[in-house]
């Protein structure tokens, strides 16, 4: 089978991005982890399936699975990558569009400079929400939000729970440059307390509008950004007393701004969306 894709990327956190509405796409998790394999495939974070919706009130319909073929609810920078694609394949006229994700309704809007931005919808903050099994766990609380202790190993952090339609841990650290994000990444990610497991956020403030940001991802490693991480830590940031919005976040593949106005708001993303070339590949 012989399926067309394009390659993009926002700010350095990879996509391959299939148009599943003009041509037949019907691929096994192994076959979705091969298109993500950068020695077998083609190489990406995260594979982008862009569909018609199937709900009342959406333009389009959003599936992304994780380099390791596992389907999940929500991606940030892809979602900004996906409004770029629809407007350039012709799929639509409008620059501004709803999406259907697993992680409900998201709306991008592509400006005149390239550069777009999502209405990410309001962050779930109940640990259940996230989810997050808080039994028996005492919390600490810090401003408005509530940290909770992990054991990792040896050691103990403190982390901020959130969903942004997927799962946020989120843990404040001197110098994000030092911090074993590849050593604590993966034990956080599978810790037994996130039944879904999460992706974990280490994150440097360096002023009340300006952060450093590195995330381990569930189900991709390392990513040189995560526009839902960025959401989640800043989130957290606000809550906690530590920062004010609008937030410049820079990660390691490039920067995002974060805007968000307090409980019960949606979280506002914008940030970079480039295209990188075309391909088919025989899968
Ligand atoms: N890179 C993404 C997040 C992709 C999904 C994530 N790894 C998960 O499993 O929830 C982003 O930009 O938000």
């Amino acid at each position: 089978m012989k399926l067309k894709f394009t390659k993009m990327h926002g700010a350095g956190n990879d996509f391959v991005v299939i148009d599943a509405i003009n041509q037949q796409v019907d691929l096994t998790s192994e076959q979705w982890k091969r298109l993500g394999d950068r020695r077998f495939g083609v190489g990406a974070d995260q594979i982008l399936v862009v569909e018609r919706p199937t709900v009342p009130g959406a333009d389009f319909r959003y599936r992304i699975y994780n380099a390791d073929g596992g389907e999940v609810e929500q991606c940030g920078n892809g979602s900004r990558a996906f409004v770029r694609f629809v407007v350039d394949k012709g799929l639509t006229q409008a620059r501004s569009i709803r999406v259907q994700t697993m992680g409900g309704i998201i709306e991008p809007r592509l400006e005149e400079d390239g550069n777009v931005t999502v209405d990410m919808g309001a962050p779930r903050l109940e640990p259940a929400q996230v989810p997050f099994d808080n039994s028996n766990l005492p919390g600490e609380a810090q401003g408005r939000d509530m940290l909770w202790p992990l054991t990792i190993g040896q050691q103990t952090v403190l982390v901020s729970v959130v969903s942004m339609g997927n799962p946020h841990a989120v843990q404040v650290v001197e110098d994000v440059e030092t911090a074993p994000v590849l050593e604590t990444g993966p034990l956080i990610e599978h810790h037994p307390r996130f039944p879904k497991r999460v992706n974990a956020g280490f994150l440097q403030v360096q002023g009340r509008h300006h952060v450093k940001l590195r995330v381990y991802e569930r189900g991709a490693g390392e990513t040189l950004a995560c526009g839902t991480g960025a959401c989640a830590a800043v989130v957290a940031g606000i809550r906690r007393g530590l920062l004010d919005s609008p937030v410049h976040v820079r990660a390691r593949g490039g920067e995002l701004t974060i805007s968000w106005a307090g409980e019960g708001q949606p979280v506002y993303m914008r940030g970079p969306a480039v295209t990188v070339f075309e391909g088919e590949i025989e899968l």
